[in-house]
């Protein structure tokens, strides 16, 4: 599936977690938003992150590709420490990381499936043809490859943004609300990416509000559901 270029799953093995927080704080400025924050994602977990709006979980998940940095606590990712990366070093930790983020931006003026290969372009690299090809089969969208993303429905722009949350062949998937704005069957055929990526050895955590979601997928799938509660994370038991 993918050919080579994407099959090539490079994940487990080589670290015992890929991502792992120790008590760390995140402040905007203004009181903390989150506080005493631990986690840890191994390898080949999947994880919900669940909480009301405002509580944190884009933060959250930005604190976990260096995109924002802890302001107490410490934030390790694929056992380095974020803070210590090189902007090389941080370059390298990205490539392993795909994140489709809840907003789904793209290139309007280019065609889907150049916004698809963007990531692997803007690193210098060319996507095969064939590799392209079957992303965009695998998320539904060869027929769709020429339009342009205003010509999407937002199911359609959503599986483009998983699209190209993967084409580097990433270790982890960070999914900032993956399914927000699309009906219930797309939600699940959004999911079915998910898992199966997960089956593929990748990492993935997913931030949702959708609660239904998280018990279908929750019933296919060995998930374990964090929950932000009070700026602090906890692990969600039975009461979902
Ligand atoms: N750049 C920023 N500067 C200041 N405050 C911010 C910034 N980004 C987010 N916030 C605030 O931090 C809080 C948490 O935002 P965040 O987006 O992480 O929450 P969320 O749980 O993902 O929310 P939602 O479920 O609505 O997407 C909010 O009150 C938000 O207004």
């Amino acid at each position: 599936m993918f050919g080579q270029g994407f099959e090539g799953v490079q994940t487990t093995g080589r670290e015992s977690r890929v991502i792992d927080f120790q008590k760390v704080a995140y402040s905007y400025g203004g009181g903390e938003l989150l506080s005493e924050v631990s986690l840890t994602l191994a390898p080949g977990s999947f994880h919900f992150l669940t909480g009301p709006s405002g509580s944190g979980k884009t933060t959250l998940i930005k604190l976990c590709y260096g995109e924002l940095l802890a302001t107490a606590g410490r934030v390790n990712v694929f056992d380095a420490d974020v803070r210590s990366l090189s902007r090389d070093g941080v370059a390298a930790m990205r490539r392993r990381i795909g994140v489709v983020h809840q907003d789904c931006q793209f290139l309007d003026h280019l065609p889907l499936a150049e916004n698809v290969a963007l990531p692997l372009t803007v690193s210098g690299r060319e996507a095969s043809a064939a590799d392209l090809a079957d992303l965009l089969t695998w998320v539904g969208l060869k027929p769709l490859s020429a339009q342009r993303p205003p010509e999407l429905s937002g199911g359609e722009r959503q599986r483009a943004a998983l699209a190209r949350a993967v084409i580097m062949s990433p270790d982890v998937i960070l999914a900032d609300e993956p399914t927000g704005n699309v009906d219930w069957e797309m939600s699940q055929r959004l999911m079915q990416l998910l898992i199966e990526l997960n089956r593929m050895g990748k990492t993935i955590l997913i931030a949702t509000h959708d609660l239904n979601l998280i018990r279908s997928t929750k019933s296919q799938v060995p998930a374990r559901v964090l929950r932000i509660r009070n700026r602090r994370l906890q692990l969600a038991g039975s009461d979902l």
